[in-house]
Order: C-alpha cells, then sequence, then structure tokens
C-alpha cells in the first residue's frame, strides 16, 4: 500500500528520460508545480521542442546515460524501451523519488489522476491496477466540483486565517471551520456578507 504525499517541487531539479507522448504528459503536470525539468532524448515531440526553445526546460539530446541523474530530486523514466527505464531505475539512488512508466514495481511513487481547483487538489490512485479507471473517477469528480471551487477555497484561506489570528475558544474556532465549509455557506451569493454575519453570531453566543 503506497503513502499519499503531496510533494512541493518549486525549482527542484527533476530529469525526465524520453521525450515522447508520455514524458509531455508528465512534463506538463512538472511544469504546473514549477519544477526545473532536464529532458534526455534523442528526440521529443514538437511540444517539448517548443518548451525548450523558449528556455522552460532544458533538453539534453542524446540516449541516457546514468549521469544524467545526477542531482535529480525526482526522475522519470519515460522511454519507449523497457531496457532503457530499467537502467535509469537501476543508475538512481535509494533517496532520489523515481517512477517508470512501464514498470510500476521499479518505481517508489505513481503519478495519479488528478482534478484541480485552485488550492484544491484531488488525486485518484489505483497503484498501477487501471490508470483508466483513475481518469474517469476523475471525470466524474470534475462533474462535482466546479471551477468556481478554486475562488471559494481562496476565500476559505483567508477566512481561516482570520478564524486562527481572531477565535481562541477553541469550541467556537471548530463551529466557525465548519460552518464555513457547510454547502449552505458555499452556495451564499455574498461569502464576505455571510461571513461577517456568521462571525458576529457565532462570537456573541
Ligand atoms: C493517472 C495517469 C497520470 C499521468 O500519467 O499523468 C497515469 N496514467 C494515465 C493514463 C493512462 N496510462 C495508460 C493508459 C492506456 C490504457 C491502459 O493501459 O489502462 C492510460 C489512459 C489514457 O491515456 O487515457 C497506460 C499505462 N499506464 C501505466 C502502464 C504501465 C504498467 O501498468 O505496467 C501502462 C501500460 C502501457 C502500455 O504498455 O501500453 C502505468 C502507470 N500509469 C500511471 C498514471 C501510474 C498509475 C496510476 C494509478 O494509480 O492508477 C503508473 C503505474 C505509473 C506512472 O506513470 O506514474 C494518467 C491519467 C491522466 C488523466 O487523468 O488524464
Ligand atoms: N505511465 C503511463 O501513463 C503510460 C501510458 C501509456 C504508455 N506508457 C508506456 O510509456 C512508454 C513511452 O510511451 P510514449 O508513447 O511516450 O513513447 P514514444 O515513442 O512517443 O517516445 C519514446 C521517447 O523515448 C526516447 N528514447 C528512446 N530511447 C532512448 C534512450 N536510450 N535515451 C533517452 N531517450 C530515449 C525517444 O527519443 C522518444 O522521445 C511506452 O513504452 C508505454 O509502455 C505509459
Amino acid at each position: 500500500m503506497s503513502y499519499p504525499i503531496m510533494v512541493d517541487i518549486t525549482n527542484k531539479q527533476v530529469v525526465v528520460v524520453g521525450g515522447g507522448k508520455v514524458a509531455e504528459r508528465k512534463i506538463r503536470g512538472l511544469q504546473e508545480a514549477n519544477a526545473n525539468v532536464i529532458v534526455v532524448a534523442p528526440e521529443v515531440t514538437e511540444y517539448i521542442q517548443q518548451l525548450a526553445n523558449g528556455g522552460e526546460l532544458v533538453w539534453r539530446k542524446k540516449y541516457f546515460s546514468p549521469g544524467d541523474l545526477e542531482d535529480a530530486f525526482l526522475i522519470i523514466a519515460a522511454t519507449n524501451n523497457r531496457e532503457i527505464n530499467e537502467a535509469v531505475a537501476q543508475a538512481a539512488q535509494p533517496y532520489q523519488l523515481i517512477n517508470v512508466v512501464d514498470a510500476p514495481t521499479q518505481s517508489n511513487f505513481y503519478v495519479p489522476s488528478i482534478v484541480r481547483r485552485g488550492k484544491l487538489t484531488i488525486a485518484v490512485s489505483t497503484e498501477g491496477a487501471s490508470p483508466t479507471l483513475a481518469k474517469k473517477i476523475c471525470q466524474e469528480i470534475a462533474e462535482m466540483y466546479d471551477e468556481d471551487y478554486g475562488n471559494y477555497i481562496d476565500f476559505l484561506y483567508e477566512c481561516r486565517q482570520y478564524i486562527l489570528r481572531n477565535v481562541s475558544d477553541s469550541d467556537k474556532k471548530q463551529q466557525l471551520l465548519q460552518a464555513i465549509t457547510g454547502e449552505e455557506f458555499r452556495k451564499s451569493t455574498n461569502w464576505e456578507k455571510e461571513f461577517r454575519k456568521l462571525f458576529e453570531r457565532v462570537m456573541g453566543e
């Protein structure tokens, strides 16, 4: 059973070996999370080529060699050659995070399917049993949590900071933190006004 965590990879060095369709999908996710991406591959997709031209990632136009993994915080082995992917896994240090796209057992992490709504991230994993099912479940979840959740969560963040700064009574704190996550509150048209009303009511009790 794997242990789910959210990793901050901002400005961390990530080495992606291979530059095909699967590497491209992983790179999109890595760039969204602001990693420093290095791609090692003799050939890459047009999209990866464009990112390299624009200086948004580094493309080492070459076949993989173990030295490519030096200083990598996280590694993705995504060539279309099983033996090369295995060689990447062998060359990785035990403290490096490694994902081998065609060999879950050689990986120490899997990439889940995700739904993002601002600061809200919902990740679904089947531990490699069925990536297609993970994707399908995310499509269902995406319908349940519309785009507006991003704004709502930003507002919750502000409210929570305010509550933590201004409320010392732990029961009242809990009551407020619960109320702002309720459906009634979320669906109100003016969150700020509702929050002020709620705050005054709870603090006046
Ligand atoms: C979730 C997602 C994230 C992402 O990659 O961004 C992801 N795979 C996605 C899609 C997808 N992958 C595959 C298909 C074709 C249909 C099929 O085979 O089912 C589709 C469907 C499609 O493309 O629509 C084929 C496939 N995948 C793996 C193998 C190798 C093997 O199992 O041995 C093979 C066979 C290769 C072959 O030989 O052909 C392995 C892995 N794929 C994982 C993640 C990890 C486990 C995730 C989990 O926990 O379940 C893991 C273990 C490693 C990893 O890559 O981290 C992404 C959905 C993105 C989205 O949400 O849009
Ligand atoms: N994990 C997943 O989500 C998932 C999904 C579908 C397929 N797969 C697997 O991913 C693999 C890659 O699929 P793809 O569609 O991206 O392949 P692809 O053919 O589009 O790309 C392969 C890439 O590997 C590079 N490459 C080949 N030999 C190399 C070497 N020695 N050093 C460095 N780079 C090298 C090529 O230049 C190319 O950029 C497939 O073998 C498939 O089994 C995984």
